[in-house]
């Protein structure tokens, strides 16, 4: 890097210019713009909320801080290539303390069936097994094949596939791991399962482990992604971060800060301006105007092709890819403040809760609850904790309430939704202390996503990971990251999407 660029102006506005602009502070954004500040390049981010994170931010009531998304967060381990969590922190000289979960899910599922996914592997496999005797056999082979999959991750070093220099290098030093992951590629769970499993409950497993975190069953769920979460869970593990998940994105921003990079907050972007059909800067809401080499976008796609380029026609390549992919629904979000005699000192962190197979897919029909007090109990009063419990929802049930029916509504469902849990923890809804209940309107307006949506799931069974678009864009000089783009929702997920747009700016920086 030269620190010739950091001084540039702009020839024809004499505004500042900066290497790359971010659009949106969330972790793919944050991941991406430290990467870039560490590699010297001269960043800015714009957020339009009043902190960063997005759906990893966090909010605070009454003496409760509540994560604002899920509270499992996969990528803090120390060791392998694949803990990219604890390496962004470290590219930009920090890091986090965090606490090991001992069980990733505690799954309370039809028919009685009752199974926790334990930290450790073996204890995981038997108590499964238990279950499903007579599956043992496929049960060791279908999960062994997962770990084949993170095995060929988790060896080389994860950067952008759009650099052929960089595909070429890992190529001649891990040969048998790049053709393990051309072979998986695209792959999808369910016909993997299907090889090895016949028993249909033990297959509905299956698909609600990857219903949990993909929001489409096994059939449709890309097998590099499950290898990740199948295997990461029982290697770098579930590890919460002390003081809740907000602290990853602040702790990104003081790296950021450190390495010179800036972050304004409540700067909505309004528009990416285009000269010559390339990207050159951005205007925000207020009017203002900031120039940038590159411009990185962190809305979701649909956000950034059809409200930040308002006169374009949607690029060849963005209809071909919203063909393939459609918006998952929202969620429907209750955070609960409880007082701890409900909760036994065993209890473990996350929950999922459902009572017929058929709804799986519905909304309200599967429920996922996190206690992250029970991992970090400074996050609520003394002999308090946190209960957040949330259900897929879609945004039009959601529209055209007056305020009114809108509260009733949402004290309707949330009143359900505690009911059900009341299965679990018997005296729940007399142990609440606070209540907060977020709709898919909610997620919208806070995270700035399109109807709310959690992010891009496949319209049809599709060929694995093939159809997710890496960084770049139709548009040159325009790039995008996070969850919809190469591999997906998740934390872990979306910092890979960020070091690799960060991978693919740099060259194209030339740094
Ligand atoms: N356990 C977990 O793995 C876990 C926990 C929490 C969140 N998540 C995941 O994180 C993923 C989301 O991460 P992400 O990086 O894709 O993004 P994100 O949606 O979390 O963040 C996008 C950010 O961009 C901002 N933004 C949007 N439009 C803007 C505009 N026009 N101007 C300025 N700012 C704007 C938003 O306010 C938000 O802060 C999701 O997949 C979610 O499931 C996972
Ligand atoms: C050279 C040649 C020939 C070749 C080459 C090839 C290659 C190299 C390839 C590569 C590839 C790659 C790198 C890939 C990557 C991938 C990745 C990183 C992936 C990742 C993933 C992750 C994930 C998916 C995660 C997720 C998670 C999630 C989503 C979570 C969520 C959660 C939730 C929702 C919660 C639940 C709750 C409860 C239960 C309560």
């Amino acid at each position: 890097m030269t620190t010739v660029s950091r001084y540039q102006r702009s020839a024809d506005t004499d505004c500042e210019l900066y290497d790359a602009i971010m659009i949106g502070s969330g972790i793919g954004g944050l991941v991406t713009a430290t990467q870039l500040a560490a590699k010297g390049a001269k960043v800015l981010v714009l957020e339009r909320y009043i902190i960063p994170g997005g759906s990893a931010g966090y909010f605070e009531r009454q003496g409760y801080r509540f994560d604002v998304g899920a509270s499992m967060i996969f990528g803090f381990g120390s060791q392998g290539t694949t803990n990219l969590l604890t390496r962004a922190l470290e590219a930009v000289e920090t890091s986090l303390e965090t606490i090991p979960d001992p069980v990733q899910i505690d799954y309370h599922l039809p028919d009685q069936l009752e199974v926790k996914v334990h930290r450790d592997y073996d204890k995981f496999i038997q108590e499964l097994i238990c279950q499903f005797p007579h599956e043992a056999e496929g049960i060791r082979k279908f999960y062994d094949e997962c770990w084949r999959v993170f095995n060929c991750l988790n060896a080389m070093e994860l950067l952008s596939l759009e650099e052929p220099r960089y595909l070429t290098r890992v190529f001649f030093q891990h040969p048998l791991a790049c053709l393990g992951l051309v072979k998986y590629l695209p792959q999808n769970v369910g016909d993997i399962a299907r090889r090895y499993i016949r028993d249909r409950n033990l297959l509905k497993f299956i698909d609600i482990e990857c219903y949990c975190w993909s929001v489409v069953p096994a059939e449709k769920t890309p097998m590099i992604n499950a290898g990740m979460v199948f295997s990461d869970r029982h290697y770098g593990g579930i590890n919460y971060p002390k003081g809740g998940v907000g602290q990853i994105a602040q702790k990104l921003v003081e790296g950021l800060e450190k390495k010179g990079g800036t972050i304004e907050y409540k700067a909505r972007v309004k528009e990416i301006i285009l000269e010559n059909n390339k990207a050159v800067g951005v205007r925000l809401a207020d009017g203002r105007e900031y120039r940038g080499k590159r411009i990185i976008s962190n809305a979701t796609r649909w956000d950034t092709f059809e409200k930040l380029l308002p006169d374009q026609t949607l690029p060849k390549k963005e209809q071909k890819w919203q063909e393939r992919y459609q918006k998952s629904p929202s969620f429907l979000s209750l955070h609960l403040g409880v007082k701890s005699d409900v909760i036994s000192p065993d209890t473990d962190c996350h929950h999922i809760l459902l009572e017929n197979w058929e709804q799986m897919e519905e909304p309200e029909g599967t429920i996922f609850l996190s206690i992250p007090t029970l991992l970090d109990p400074s996050l609520a009063p003394p002999n308090c904790h946190i209960f957040h419990a949330f259900t897929p929802h879609w945004i039009e049930d959601w529209q055209g309430l007056s305020p009114q029916d809108y509260h009733e509504k949402k004290e309707q469902a949330a009143a359900k939704i505690v009911q059900r849990l009341e299965k679990i923890f018997p005296g729940l809804e007399d142990a609440l202390d606070y209540q907060e209940v977020g709709t898919p309107r909610t997620h919208r307006r806070f995270l700035g996503r399109e109807d709310g949506t959690y992010g891009p799931i496949p319209q049809k069974k599709l060929m694995g990971l093939l159809g997710m678009p890496f960084n770049q864009t139709a548009i040159p000089g325009l790039y995008c990251v996070g969850d919809s783009t190469f591999p997906g929702q998740g934390l872990n997920a979306v910092a890979f999407s960020g070091f690799a747009c960060a991978h693919r700016v740099a060259v194209d920086l030339g740094f």
